[in-house]
């Protein structure tokens, strides 16, 4: 899909001596959702709050629709902050028409988007109550009402799902991926790669203010798998292992699950199950993004890395 997309080119940021970010690059694209995902104090927050512009870069630009974030293009961005934002005395019907006038809607427009997306996330019933009575969960679907509530061109979340329950889980993956349906690019940050990698046309992984990989989860994972799954009646226990650079995982009947170490032929390994009769079954098992994600030390770099 063609359209706008958010482009983040080589920022970088330090505070004092720590660099938080190292010309962290990618871009999200018109109808994509991309997730963001990396381990604590990666670098998620910083980035995601110098996209939003409100905080600089040291050097680096973002741009949206080709063109540098200004004033005017920052109030067409969807916000969900880590620390959340709302006022917790003020009721939820308010304090959305009240972001929404905040990003130019008109009071009318406004309150018609703030009914809207209350009622599309389930609390309707909850609009005359104040913010600090709902629950957290309920608290964070408000937050994300007031990031859908003035019809972002752009929605940029940090850790939207953190907290929420299966079914509200739900409500925010369908919010998200019908925004990205209907072409606005949603970046968010996660810890909850399953969910990252069942939901995402693409994924970023940061790691002490790096990019360390960039593109599809087919992509990273096929890239990563050196794991092979062979299906043959005709082998014995043991089988492989006599093949160089094999290291048996898993034998479960016919089936062999084994890892191919540097330089390990996997055609070596086909010939070995064809010489005991028929194959069957003989495929790369893709890795996990979990797996992947721990493989490549992506996390417990914590604060003092
Ligand atoms: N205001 C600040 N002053 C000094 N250091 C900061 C500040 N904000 C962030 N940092 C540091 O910058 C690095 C990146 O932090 P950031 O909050 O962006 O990580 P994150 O990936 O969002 O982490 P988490 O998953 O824990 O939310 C960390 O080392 C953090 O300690």
């Amino acid at each position: 899909m063609t359209g706008p997309a958010l482009e983040i080119d080589r920022i970088s940021k330090r505070y004092g001596e720590k660099v938080a970010l190292d010309e962290v690059t990618f871009d999200v694209r018109a109808g994509e959702l991309f997730g963001f995902v990396g381990g604590n104090g990666a670098g998620k927050t910083t980035t995601m709050r110098i996209a939003l512009g409100v905080l600089a870069a040291d050097s680096g630009e973002v741009r949206f629709d080709g063109r540098p974030i200004t004033h005017e293009t920052r109030t067409s961005i969807g916000y969900m902050p880590e620390e959340r934002g709302l006022y917790p005395k003020m009721k939820v019907l308010d304090q959305l028409v009240y972001l929404a006038e905040l990003h130019g809607l008109s009071t009318n427009e406004a309150h018609r988007g703030a009914e809207l997306w209350l009622a599309r996330l389930g609390l309707g019933e909850r609009r005359k109550d104040e913010v600090q009575k709902l629950s957290l969960g309920n608290q964070q679907r408000v937050q994300l009402a007031a990031a859908l509530v003035h019809d972002p061109a752009v929605l940029v979340l940090d850790e939207p799902f953190s907290g929420l329950d299966p079914l509200a889980v739900d409500v925010m993956s369908g919010v998200l991926r019908e925004k990205a349906a209907n072409g606005v690019p949603v970046v968010f940050s996660s810890h909850q790669l399953d969910l990252v990698e069942r939901l995402c046309d693409r994924v970023g992984i940061i790691r002490n203010g790096r990019m360390t990989a960039v593109g599809t989860v087919a992509e990273l994972t096929r890239g990563a798998s050196s794991r092979l799954v062979v299906t043959a009646p005709g082998t014995r226990p043991g089988w492989a292992s006599t093949v160089p650079g094999v290291r048996v995982l898993e034998e479960r009947g016919p089936t062999t699950v084994l890892e191919l170490t540097a330089g390990a032929d996997d055609q070596a390994v086909l010939a070995a199950a064809l010489a005991t009769g028929p194959v069957t079954e003989f495929s790369r098992q893709g890795r996990s993004l979990t797996e992947l994600f721990r493989d490549t030390g992506a996390t417990n770099q914590g604060d003092a890395a």
